[in-house]
């Protein structure tokens, strides 16, 4: 998986993830009413809203993008109507080409933490194989330690998935336990060295694992200092746009060709059309384009 991201990387020459996060509030207000005035004030309209909003955007930005992030959360809100636009949403993207990137951040104890590997590995009844989710990675949780991460690692080889676990979290309050000081360093440097530790077990062949770290943006002299610690790891990098980062501060990201890292942006790229009054609620998709564009030019100068 991360072979094939780094090439889609290389052909859309954009290293952008366009986060599928839609609140409610997000959907253009002709949208909702359609979806009310089919399925009432249903579960089942605020899904079908979901993936018409989520749809027009893959549209929009499906040949600028190498992939999608989709956090569950904004799905699993509405239950099982939620999680149906969610899969759609994921079939809707695989259909353009996009690598999909499943926002799980799970972690759990080993027994039930193979379950949750089914987001990777699917589900066999009575010696059929059954594909649920069908995104490319997901991000997990590491503080649990490996065994919460190794039930995963069969389908990063097995099916060619990928991970992405927390590192340094782009929110303000992440440091009150990533930046504690054990034994001499900050704690998101251990989980940095056994990241990259687990992540030799399953390398890919241009220089990257398959296992890839999530460090925010907003904290660019760590996300530098990471980057030089960690140099067969793949950053999957949030806090663009919406929390306040921009190009200027993951500079010291990438690796020296330019690669190493994709930066995700949700609320700047779906919402954009509610930040500019040049567009009308019609035009969210247009407006998603552009946004895009924008942040694949700020991030060209990299260095
Ligand atoms: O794992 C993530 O993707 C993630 C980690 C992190 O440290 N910070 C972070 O913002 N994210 C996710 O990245 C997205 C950021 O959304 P925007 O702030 O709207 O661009 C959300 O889906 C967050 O859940």
């Amino acid at each position: 998986m991360i072979d094939r991201l780094m090439q889609k990387i290389d052909q859309c020459r954009n290293p952008t993830v366009v986060g599928l996060d839609p609140t409610y509030e997000m959907i253009p207000y002709g949208i909702r009413m359609e979806m009310i005035e089919k399925y009432g004030k249903t579960t089942r309209a605020v899904s079908k809203m979901l993936l018409c909003f989520n749809k027009a955007i893959i549209e929009g930005v499906g040949d600028l993008v190498p992939a999608v992030k989709l956090q569950i959360a904004m799905y699993e809100q509405y239950g099982l109507e939620g999680i149906r636009a969610y899969l759609e949403t994921i079939v809707a993207a695989k259909k353009k080409g996009l690598i999909i990137i499943g926002d799980i951040k799970r972690g759990d104890i080993a027994s039930t933490a193979a379950a949750y590997a089914s987001h990777l590995g699917g589900v066999t009844i009575e010696g059929t194989h059954f594909d649920i989710w069908n995104e490319d990675a997901v991000t997990l949780n590491p503080y649990l330690g490996f065994d919460s991460i190794e039930p995963f690692l069969p389908y990063c080889t097995e099916f060619d998935k990928g991970l992405f676990l927390l590192v340094k979290t782009s929110n303000p309050s992440g440091g009150e336990i990533q930046d504690l000081i054990a034994d001499g360093v900050p704690v998101y440097e251990h989980t940095a060295r056994l990241v990259s530790q687990w992540g030799r077990l399953v390398m890919g062949d241009n220089g990257y694992s398959k296992i890839g770290a999530v460090v925010g943006a907003t904290y660019g002299e760590q996300g530098k200092s990471l980057r030089e610690k960690m140099p067969h790891t793949f950053f999957l990098v949030p806090g663009y746009g919406a929390q306040g980062a921009s190009g200027n501060d993951i500079r010291g990201y990438f690796d020296r060709d330019g690669r190493g890292c994709i930066v995700n942006s949700s609320r700047g790229i779906i919402a954009a059309y509610q930040k500019d009054k040049k567009y009308g609620a019609h035009n969210f998709a247009e407006a998603a384009r552009e946004a895009v564009l924008t942040m694949k030019k700020d991030l060209e100068d990299k260095g």
